[in-house]
């Protein structure tokens, strides 16, 4: 067999809604997955031992584990040892999404390593899954794609209709936020606050708005429970916001953990300006507009 690669896509939360801490240091979620047209790429190709490389064409990648520490020879790991054969692979991947951005780039990366090794190895697409679970919370949408609720650790997945496309500009920061530290950020905010943590629901408004295709409604109903802490921790990020209304966006957020901002535009034509702009007000990075939403990790 020869090597295989698989495109996987970036995610931006619509909704993440966070229930209160849980004994196992996991929270609770209500949120919405949409998978954005922003891909990293990862080749698996049979070598005598496990390798890990990784380019990044516009993305700093130096943030990326070359060891087995990496996401991708994580999930290599965990399926050869369910199959019963050794790792025997060398993982290739190409970034295109920002590294600790909120936008889920290592979880895609082992979904597309999980899809390239069973392909590789012969196994059984449907058991893919659990095992992307146990590899990140955010690992199965990675998978699955499209749109999707997400509810447990964000793990338990129903897709949901959406009549698309929409048009998205993302401005990402230079330099990460560690996801663990926006949740502890977000348990701590609300222990300040005093304020009893109730279960979060899917919106509805979020959802209708997605079945019916109207982007300026699903501007309104944006809406990220982990906001707050990562401008706490990144007070930066309240300017690329305001930066993104005052030029148009029809609703504005941070993405998952942060800090890459994600903008909703009326159509492709206003995503280009839109990109202008927030480019122009020099608040970010780097600014990348992509469409969503897409399919999960795909083999091409
Ligand atoms: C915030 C979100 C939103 O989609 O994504 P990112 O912004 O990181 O991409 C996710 O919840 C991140 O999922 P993922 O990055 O897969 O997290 P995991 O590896 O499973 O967990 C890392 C750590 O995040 C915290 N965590 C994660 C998921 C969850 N439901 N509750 C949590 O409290 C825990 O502290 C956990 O130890
Ligand atoms: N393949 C990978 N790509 C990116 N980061 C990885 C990968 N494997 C492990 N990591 C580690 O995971 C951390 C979180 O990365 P990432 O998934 O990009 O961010 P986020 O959780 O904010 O979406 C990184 O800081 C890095 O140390």
């Amino acid at each position: 067999m020869t090597d295989v690669t698989v495109r996987v896509p970036a995610k931006v939360n619509l909704q993440l809604g966070v229930g209160p801490l849980r004994a196992d240091g996991y929270h609770d979620l209500v949120t919405v997955f949409h998978a954005v047209s922003l891909f990293d790429e990862v080749t698996a190709e049979p070598s005598d031992r496990l390798a890990v490389s990784v380019r990044g064409d516009s993305v700093d990648v130096r943030g990326v584990p070359l060891d087995g520490g990496n996401l991708a020879a994580r999930a290599a790991v965990l399926l050869a040892g369910r199959l019963g054969v050794e790792p025997a692979v060398s993982l290739h991947i190409r970034k295109a999404i920002p590294v600790a951005g909120g936008m889920a780039g290592g979880s895609a990366d082992a979904a597309a390593a999980l899809v390239a090794c069973a392909r590789l190895w012969g196994a059984d697409h449907e058991d893919l899954p659990k095992l992307a679970a146990e590899l990140g919370s955010d690992v199965p949408f990675s998978l699955l794609g499209g749109t999707a609720i997400g509810l447990g650790r964000g793990e338990v997945l129903t897709p949901v209709p959406v009549r698309g496309p929409f048009h998205w500009v993302f401005a990402c920061a230079d330099g990460g936020l560690s996801t663990p530290a926006v949740y502890a950020e977000c348990d701590r905010l609300r222990e300040v606050a005093g304020r009893p943590v109730g279960r979060p629901e899917a919106a509805r408004e979020l959802l209708a708005a997605l079945e019916s295709g109207d982007a300026r409604a699903l501007g309104g109903a944006l809406d990220n429970d982990l906001q707050p802490a990562a401008v706490e921790l990144r007070p930066a990020l309240r300017d690329t916001l305001a930066a993104g209304r005052a030029a148009g966006a029809l609703g504005a957020l941070v993405s998952g953990s942060g800090p890459t901002c994600a903008f909703l535009a009326e159509s492709a034509e206003h995503a280009a300006d839109l990109a202008a702009a927030v480019r122009a007000a020099g608040v970010a990075e780097t600014v990348v507009r992509a469409h969503g939403p897409v399919p999960g990790a795909t083999v091409i």
